[in-house]
């Protein structure tokens, strides 16, 4: 066999090696070098000059590309493997990239309540911060390496949104440079419709520097009930239902294992009692992976209630990527592996996206589905008979979130706040005919049912299509007041699927 042929079969079939020998330990090496540089730097934290500094050297540089390079349109110089998404950024090869990398939280405000974060910050650094100062954010992200910067100008959503909606919803102020150089803020009383155009504006807006997000107080737990299921039926009802119910519940999630049999998962922030009874910290590097935790109360049948540390609570899908690293390391949930190297897992997403080598990469295109749609709630047993028709992927994760009415480019279709579910499918589909155009049908089917579907991977929508399902008149107005025209791309153009592959 020709060795650049038989390196491939090895990556390909024992990716598994090279993920445990060498990306485990890399990542370690970035774990440790990250916190010798928090402490190396922590003095010049929360001073807000040096912030400052940083948003005037993206002017300078916005502005030299206005007088050297006025026909290339801009897009961020955030490198494509760093982002949370399985997809290659091909459109950044040919556009201006603008380094905007700018990761800290810069102050917060306990009195009004608010964080303020440049967009580079991760989940995964800000989380852990506010929760040692007594804060959280209302809508916490599971996967560490998400950026605020990157869950504002995509989406992001989480077991809590059904009571706070999307991220963004939780964001009061944004400050961007835009096309000209020019350094405005905005929010609902500033440049209110600047600030209702930028979630989902994927950077065709401007560059975002600092975020305000609501922060409520932290309690030390999360109150855990689980429900086993085995009706679709019963789980619409029963998922409904818990949505209503905002006073006992601060948490719904939703893990389907087939079309039939699922989890419920409501959850309520609490700081115990006497009484509390049993604790998990499902975080410790030696448990098991949740989504196969989860499982094993609908193999028993038993209705049951945990305890669970808030921080583990949140990262609870990270260290198995959902369950996406159980195809990389197939052994990665077995205890002697968990207890061997457990606490080096996961391995970086970025690694893992920078070393695939393009067969792993041709592999996943065709044999593996990543995507969440949102549609209306009261469609979650049609479009669960539909994805297992034309996927069989499971386990399903189901994640509530309310929408509001709006201008902006995802909003309810209806004039009052209306509730829908994230449907996310991860897997290898179990189907024999599955094809791209599969997932296009699948695409026009959330269309149809007035869903929307996210963009991290890329859609197969065309234009016409992709504008029926955003609404663009404010978005369209905003880029024309910014001056956006000859100097960002329009969001099409950053996620169809020539461009993100
Ligand atoms: C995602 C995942 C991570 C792994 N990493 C990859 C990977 O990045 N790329 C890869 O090709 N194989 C990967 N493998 C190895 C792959 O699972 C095995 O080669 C496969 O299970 C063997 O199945 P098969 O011989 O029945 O081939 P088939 O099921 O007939 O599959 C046909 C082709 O698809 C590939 N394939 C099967 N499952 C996956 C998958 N989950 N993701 C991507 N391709 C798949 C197979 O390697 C094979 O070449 C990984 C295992 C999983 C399951
Ligand atoms: N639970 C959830 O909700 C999850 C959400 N996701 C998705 O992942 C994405 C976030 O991933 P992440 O890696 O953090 O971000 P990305 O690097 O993927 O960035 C997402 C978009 O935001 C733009 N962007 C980022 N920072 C700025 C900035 N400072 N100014 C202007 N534009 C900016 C990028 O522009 P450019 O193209 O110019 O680089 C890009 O178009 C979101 O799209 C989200 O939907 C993924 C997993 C889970
Ligand atoms: C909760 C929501 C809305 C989305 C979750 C999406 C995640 C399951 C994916 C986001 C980035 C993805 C990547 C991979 C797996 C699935 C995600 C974590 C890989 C690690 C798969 C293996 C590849 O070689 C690299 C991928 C990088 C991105």
């Amino acid at each position: 066999m020709h060795s650049d042929s038989l390196m491939e079969y090895i990556l390909v079939n024992y990716r598994w090696v090279f993920v445990v020998f060498f990306l485990l330990p890399c990542t370690l090496i970035g774990k440790v070098w990250a916190t010798f540089e928090k402490s190396l730097w922590s003095r010049r934290r929360h001073t807000g000059l040096d912030h400052q500094k940083k948003v005037e050297n993206i002017q300078l540089e916005i502005r030299h590309r206005n007088v050297y390079a006025p026909n290339r349109v801009m897009c961020t110089a955030r490198p494509s493997w760093r982002s949370m998404t399985l997809a290659e950024m091909t459109y950044k090869k040919c556009m201006f990239n603008i380094n905007v990398h700018l990761d800290e939280m810069i102050s917060i405000d306990s009195h009004n309540r608010t964080v303020r974060v440049e967009p580079s910050i991760t989940v995964g650094q800000l989380i852990p911060i506010l929760i040692q100062s007594g804060w959280t954010v209302p809508v916490a992200l599971e996967l560490e390496d998400l950026t605020i910067g990157g869950l504002v100008m995509g989406i992001g959503l989480e077991s809590s949104s059904f009571k706070f909606g999307l991220f963004h919803k939780t964001c009061t102020r944004y400050e961007l440079i835009t096309a000209d150089g020019d350094l405005i803020t905005c929010s609902e009383a500033e440049n209110p419709d600047v600030f209702e155009s930028i979630p989902f504006s994927y950077g065709t807006l401007g560059f975002l520097t600092a975020i305000d997000i609501t922060i409520i107080p932290a309690k030390k737990y999360v109150r855990l009930q689980y429900r086993p299921i085995s009706s679709l039926e019963k789980i619409q009802s029963c998922l409904i239902s818990e949505t209503l119910d905002t006073e006992n519940n601060d948490f719904v999630e939703l893990l389907m294992y087939s079309k039939d049999e699922g989890v419920l998962m409501t959850g309520k922030m609490t700081d115990g009692d006497q009484s509390t009874k049993y604790i998990n910290e499902i975080g410790r590097f030696y448990k098991p992976w949740f989504f196969k935790h989860v499982e094993s109360f609908l193999l028993s049948q038993k209705n049951a209630e945990e305890y669970i540390p808030l921080k583990d609570y949140y990262f609870r899908h990270n260290n198995s990527l959902f369950w996406e690293v159980q195809d990389i390391i197939p052994f990665g949930n077995h205890p002697v592996f968990r207890y061997l190297l457990g606490w080096i897992m996961p391995a970086k997403v970025a690694l893992l996206k920078l070393t695939q080598t393009d067969t792993i990469k041709r592999l996943y295109n065709e044999h593996h589905f990543i995507d969440d749609f949102i549609l209306p709630i009261s469609c979650l047993k049609k479009s669960v008979e539909k994805f297992h028709k034309h996927l069989n992927i499971y386990p399903i994760w189901v994640c509530p979130t309310v929408l509001n009415p709006g201008h902006g480019l995802v909003h309810s279709h209806a004039s009052v706040d209306n509730m829908y579910i994230d449907i996310g499918l991860y897997g290898e589909p179990n189907v024999s005919n599955y094809n791209s155009d599969i997932a296009k049908d699948l695409e026009l089917f959330v269309l149809k049912s007035k869903g929307f579907k996210m963009m991290y991977v890329g859609t197969y929508l065309n234009i016409y299509e992709f504008k029926k399902m955003f609404n663009h008149c404010l978005y369209q107005r905003i880029r024309m007041q910014l001056n956006c025209e000859y100097n960002f791309p329009e969001v099409y153009d950053k996620v169809n699927k020539k461009v993100r592959r």
